[in-house]
């Protein structure tokens, strides 16, 4: 598949163009899209440390589920996301299988007799991996391969493959090779065993291309080298976060205020962020399109300035490796003035997806607790959330009444058709801090330059030209207050 017009039947098929919608990134559509995997091509795994070079090779799969609580509708929205993640990861899905029990098999994940159905399932529609629902200890996911006689994956691995295609960024790289090899790190003999499985077909039989697993001693090895490498890894992630840091400082020293997206993936964050500062940040009806923050600076109704950073998505049990590899990253929302929690209101589960991503930030904000110093607010204050329920084009008006019920203080938008966004400007406008000196000055006609930084750090409340400068009372940042003393003004 190269492009969405040859194949616009295919549900991993991208949203219709819409050449004139400001919320779209379309350059790096394009780029994505040429950029999409290409099936079949990888040749087998020399070199086990070069784990972002293994993809999954996943193609034809079949998904299955343990429902242990909740609601059948729920059990349900859990296997369409993990197929929806399957096909963002570039395989079809033939068929999806759930099991209930009150928890997962200790040896096979499923019960022993669903493992069965579930190898005449596979062996039915020519399926060449199972992808199961939850993460799956080392031990089960082989117990399970040697059932069912193809390759066994994860959800913890789905996602990070998904993430390792999607990473552009150096730092995003990065972060998604770390977590790979944390994950692996356990698995390595797994790994060898299903991958020799699987290129030779003839499990047993000790010699031949791919056959050869990796004996005891290169598994050590390869640990040895994994763990050098995550070493190095980490270390050049720490380089790459003080860079950051350093951009970070400068914005705070002019104490712009800070409004970090959040939200489940695909709930329409980059969207978000492209309606309300006018830039084209990659949209796509995919899960896991953003990985690297990108900051933007946008404008209130009042001409008060401040930066909206969008974050990677969230998803129920984003694996820990990569709430740990992305950590730096999401510093970003720990450092926010506002985090604005985006919901998708069209979804059929929204308050599901809130619950998800509010524990994800929690996790970050308790991991980042007693890091960098806060300059906004008091030190390891959580910042405040403003719920946006997007995408109210597309909802069911039902739904929509019922979250407005549940969700008082919600901002009800479209990032798509603009509905709502004025209101969410405003709500804006109230809930992010003020600069908090007031100031009166009158400014000779040659300090244009401090009016202007009055305009863009300050609000100015009144303004007026007089014959010798002009007269301008405005609330500015206490650190732009001692440049201005010379020129204060008592009427
Ligand atoms: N109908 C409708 N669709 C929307 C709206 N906002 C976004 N979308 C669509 O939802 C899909 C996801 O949008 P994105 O902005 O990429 O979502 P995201 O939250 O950034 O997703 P990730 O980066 O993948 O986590 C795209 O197909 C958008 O066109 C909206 O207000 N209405
Ligand atoms: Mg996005």
């Amino acid at each position: 598949m190269t492009n969405s017009e040859q194949t616009p039947a295919s549900p991993s098929a991208f949203e219709p163009r819409h050449d004139r919608d400001p919320s779209v990134g379309e350059l790096q559509l394009e780029d994505r899209s040429s950029l999409k995997r290409v099936a079949g091509l990888s040749t087998e795994l020399t070199d086990v440390t070069e784990v972002e070079y293994r993809q999954l090779r996943l193609e034809r799969v079949v998904l299955v589920g343990v429902w242990t609580s909740g609601t059948a509708a729920q059990a349900e929205a859990s296997l369409a996301e993990l197929a929806a993640l399957a096909e963002t990861a570039g395989s079809e899905v033939l068929e999806g299988l759930i099991q209930r029990r009150d928890k997962p098999d200790a040896s096979t994940y499923i019960g022993s007799g669903k493992a069965e159905e579930l190898r005449e399932v596979v062996q039915a529609t020519g399926a060449d991996t199972v992808i199961c629902d939850g993460e799956l200890t080392p031990a089960q996911l082989t117990a399970l391969e040697k059932v069912v006689k193809v390759k066994v994956v994860d959800r913890t691995a789905l996602i990070l493959d998904i993430f390792a295609q999607h990473a552009t960024s150096r730092e995003g790289k990065a972060q998604v090779s770390l977590a790979q090899m944390e994950y692996m790190l356990p698995r390595l003999r797994g790994w060898g065993e299903s991958m020799s499985r699987q290129a030779g077909g003839r499990a047993g039989s000790n010699g031949g291309v791919g056959l050869r697993g990796p004996g005891e001693t290169k598994i050590e090895t390869d640990r040895r080298r994994i763990r050098e490498r995550m070493a190095k890894l980490r270390r050049e992630i720490k380089g790459m976060k003080q860079a950051r840091d350093t951009k970070r400082t400068r914005r705070h020293r002019t104490e712009i205020p800070a409004v970090a997206i959040v939200g489940y993936t695909n709930a329409g964050k980059s969207s978000l962020l492209n309606a309300l500062t006018g830039s084209g940040v990659l949209v796509q009806n995919a899960l896991f399109a953003t990985l690297d923050p990108t900051t933007r600076r946008a404008e209130l109704p009042d001409g008060r300035e401040f930066v909206l950073t969008d974050t990677v998505g969230f998803v129920r049990h984003l694996p820990t490796q990569l709430v740990e590899a992305f950590r730096s990253t999401l510093e970003e929302v720990t450092e926010a003035d506002l985090l604005l929690h985006v919901v998708d209101g069209s979804d059929p589960l929204p308050l599901d997806q809130i619950k998800a991503v509010r524990e994800v930030v929690t996790e970050v904000l308790r991991e980042n607790a007693g890091g960098t110093a806060h300059v906004h607010g008091s030190p390891n204050s959580a910042p405040a959330e403003l719920l946006v329920v997007n995408k109210i084009d597309a909802a069911d008006p039902v739904m929509l009444t019922q979250l407005r019920g549940a969700l008082p203080g919600a901002v009800f938008v479209s990032a798509r058709t603009g509905e709502g966004l004025a209101e969410l400007q405003s709500v804006l406008a109230e809930r992010l801090p003020r600069p908090d000196v007031e100031v009166s000055v009158l400014l000779p006609y040659t300090r244009g330059d401090l009016a202007a930084r009055i305009h863009s750090d300050g609000q100015v409340l009144e303004s007026a030209h007089e014959p010798h400068g002009t007269l301008i009372r405005a609330r500015v940042p206490r650190a732009l207050a001692p440049a201005l003393a010379e020129y204060a003004h008592r009427s």
